[in-house]
């Protein structure tokens, strides 16, 4: 099988100013000497209004940490007011945009349809897509999320190349373990990463499924991540609160790497 190199993502979410975005990227520097970028790929996904800010301590300091976006607009530009562009973001030299969290499918409406748009404007602007799918709570205790997460995975890539699935990374995170503390098991996780990992075969084909990158999220944090990599189908985490915290998302990084602890 084709190794995949691990991906720790933190997404800030809706937290950090510009001026804590570049006191949190300092201390994370500090703590994540460059011997272990070899082994791992460690993004920050900020606000958009820190991304200049990141931007600038990154390239200064010639950090390894690369950035990206929480959202990206279906539209290249225009009269979509509060929407930001693919081509805004590339220019700041964000790597990684993140669609269809849950929270905006949640408190945005955005459909499998919507996700898909943002999908290929991020593709077309040289982004690399984080695609997040994820059951909630009903649909896991009905026992129906394997085929919920493929329906969801299959309508927010629908009609992509194997060439553009490829360039795409996915991000298992059901709904339940989203800021609970109540992470998945492990074995759960497995278990829809490698279901992913197979409809990504039939949409696409073996040797892009086999490169794709799949992450978990959901309550990760430096106890349980060392786990959850572990598992053969997940190559990597989507962090929220614990990427927060500049020593513990220095600390899961390095379990990511395969040690040893910073
Ligand atoms: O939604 C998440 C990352 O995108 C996960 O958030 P938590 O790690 O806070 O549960």
């Amino acid at each position: 099988m084709m190794s995949r190199k691990p991906l720790i993502a933190g997404n800030w979410k809706m937290n950090l100013n510009h001026l804590e975005a570049i006191a949190l990227v300092q201390k994370l520097a500090a703590s994540l000497p460059a011997k272990y970028f070899d082994k791992v790929d460690v993004t920050v996904i900020p606000p958009f209004t820190d991304i200049r800010s990141v931007q600038t301590v990154i390239d200064g300091d010639k950090l390894l940490i690369t950035y990206g976006a929480q959202d990206v607009s279906a539209h290249d530009s225009g009269a979509y007011t509060g929407e930001i562009s693919g081509a805004f973001l590339k220019k700041l030299g964000v790597t990684f945009a993140v669609v269809g969290h849950s929270e905006r499918r949640t408190y945005h409406n955005e459909t499998d349809e919507v996700v898909l748009a943002k999908t290929k404007a991020a593709l077309k602007h040289e982004l690399t897509p984080i695609v997040c799918i994820g059951e909630g709570l009903e649909i896991r205790e009905a026992g129906d999320h394997v085929e919920y997460n493929v329906a969801q995975l299959k309508g927010s890539l629908a009609g992509l190349s194997a060439d553009d699935i490829a360039k795409t990374v996915i991000a298992y995170e059901p709904v339940w373990a989203i800021g609970t503390g109540r992470v998945a098991s492990a074995a759960d996780a497995q278990e829809v990463c490698a279901a992913i990992r197979g409809a990504l075969e039939e949409i696409a084909d073996a040797a892009t499924a086999a490169s794709v990158r799949i992450l978990y999220g959901g309550s990760v944090n430096a106890k349980n991540v060392g786990e959850l990599v572990g598992q053969a189908d997940v190559d990597g985490a989507l962090v929220g609160g614990a990427s927060l915290k500049p020593d513990e998302f220095a600390t899961l990084s390095a379990i990511a790497a395969g040690g040893p602890l910073p």
